[in-house]
Formats: C-alpha cells, sequence, structure tokens
C-alpha cells in the first residue's frame, strides 16, 4: 500500500502565469522516487492534464474536469454527461456580459467551462452564472482561472473515490494539495491537505496547513516541509 498525493494543476504546480518551473519537476522527480503515487487532479480537460501527466514524472494517474473524468494513463472513465452544446448556447444567450467560451469544451463531457471576461469582477461574473445554471440543476464553482458549470455531485473528492473504486485501491494515506473552491471536497477525503498563500480565505480554513508562499512555491515549501 502506497501513500497517494493529489496535485491540483494551475495555480498550485504552476505559477501564476501558469508556467512549470524547473524546481517543481526536480520535486516530482523526488517525490516519485521516494514511492509516492504522484496524481494530478484538475479542473482542466482529461487530454490536458493527461499531457502534463504523460511527460512530467507522475505515475500517469489522472483526476480532471473537477472529478468528472478520471483515469490511468489512456484508460478514462468518463462519470456522466452534460449537454454541453445547450449549457454553452444558455451561457452565450444570458451571460454573453461576463462569460466567454472556452475551446477546451472541444474536449470535455461532464464539467463546461468559460472564462470570465477581463473587465468583470469574477463575485459578479459567479453571481450571475448562479442565477441561470442553479435554476437548470447545475452546479457553478470557480477555480480562480476558470468558471465550471457541472452537475451537482461532480468534484474532485468523488472523482479520487471513483479512481480507487476503477483501480481495485485502498491508499495508505491520501494527501492533497490544491488552491482554491475546486480542490475542497479532495480535502475532505485527505489525510493531509494543503495550499498555497494566494488560496481564498474559505480555502484555508479547509486545509491542515497554509504555505507561507504562494503558487508553486508555496507547493514546493509544502512537499519540503512534510513530504521529503
Ligand atoms: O481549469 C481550471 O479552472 C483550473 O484547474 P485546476 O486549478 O483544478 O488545475
Amino acid at each position: 500500500m502506497s501513500s497517494w498525493i493529489f496535485i491540483d494543476v494551475d495555480w498550485t504546480l504552476t505559477d501564476h502565469e501558469r508556467k512549470i518551473s524547473s524546481r517543481v519537476v526536480g520535486v516530482l522527480e523526488k517525490l516519485v522516487s521516494r514511492g509516492y503515487v504522484v496524481a494530478l487532479a484538475s479542473a482542466t480537460a482529461y487530454p490536458i492534464v493527461y499531457g502534463l501527466a504523460r511527460y512530467l514524472p507522475t505515475s500517469e494517474m489522472i483526476v480532471a474536469e473537477n472529478g468528472g473524468v478520471v483515469g490511468y494513463r489512456t484508460e478514462l472513465e468518463v462519470l456522466g454527461r452534460v449537454d454541453k452544446d445547450r449549457i454553452i448556447r444558455v451561457a452565450e444567450e444570458k451571460l454573453s456580459c461576463c462569460l466567454r467560451n472556452s475551446w477546451q469544451n472541444l474536449f470535455r463531457f461532464v464539467d463546461v467551462t468559460f472564462v470570465v471576461r477581463e473587465n468583470i469582477v469574477p463575485e459578479v461574473a459567479i453571481r450571475e452564472a448562479k442565477r441561470v445554471f442553479e435554476p437548470m440543476n447545475l452546479e457553478v464553482m470557480y477555480s480562480g482561472v476558470a468558471l465550471h458549470v457541472h452537475p451537482p455531485g461532480i468534484n474532485k473528492g468523488q472523482g479520487i473515490r471513483k479512481l480507487f473504486e476503477l483501480l481495485s485501491e485502498s491508499p495508505k494515506k491520501i494527501i492533497a494539495i490544491g488552491d482554491s473552491e475546486v480542490d475542497i471536497e479532495m480535502f475532505k477525503l485527505a489525510d493531509f491537505s494543503a495550499c498555497p498563500s494566494h488560496s481564498p480565505d474559505y480555502v484555508k480554513e479547509s486545509v491542515d496547513y497554509v504555505a507561507s508562499r504562494p503558487y508553486s512555491d508555496g507547493f514546493i515549501e509544502i512537499v519540503e516541509k512534510f513530504l521529503l
């Protein structure tokens, strides 16, 4: 039985510009060599997370689309479908003030994503999106980099549970590192959870440790302090 580490991608594994540094790659290498199962858990589409998992030092276990798609390498499981054309159409008709469609939606099944327009405060876009989508029995989440719309019950915690079920795994320990609302359900599942310093207060309140540094510097701090 091994310990599993689930790592959020945007603004946790990356810097603010969403780049991955050679220091981060070095830390991932060390984790893998110490026997941790290193898994990426992202709100992003599966092909993106798969590409990262394939070419970075990870164990190639993948939670994508906010837990809506999980898998190991190219063995993926899609946990439900939404009528994404309808969701995109509704957003175009009712939320074009605040949101624009994301190219990633071409590659998505369960979780539809939008970019908040630059001149709009995220809180306003979130409020408007909830007003439109919640009556359609859809949940709205904001990761700090994008807004996500999916059926209730789709989240990274549920995705991780499903991944273990598919692989018949029961890990010794689960560690979760992330920075935003989309990570909270995976924190609940974890034996140890942590976030970088730029996370919103309600995210900080849901973890065991808050790093003193933001973005990937915070990730490196967490790993060096607790895991290596
Ligand atoms: O696509 C996004 O919204 C960001 O995804 P992540 O922070 O879960 O990696």
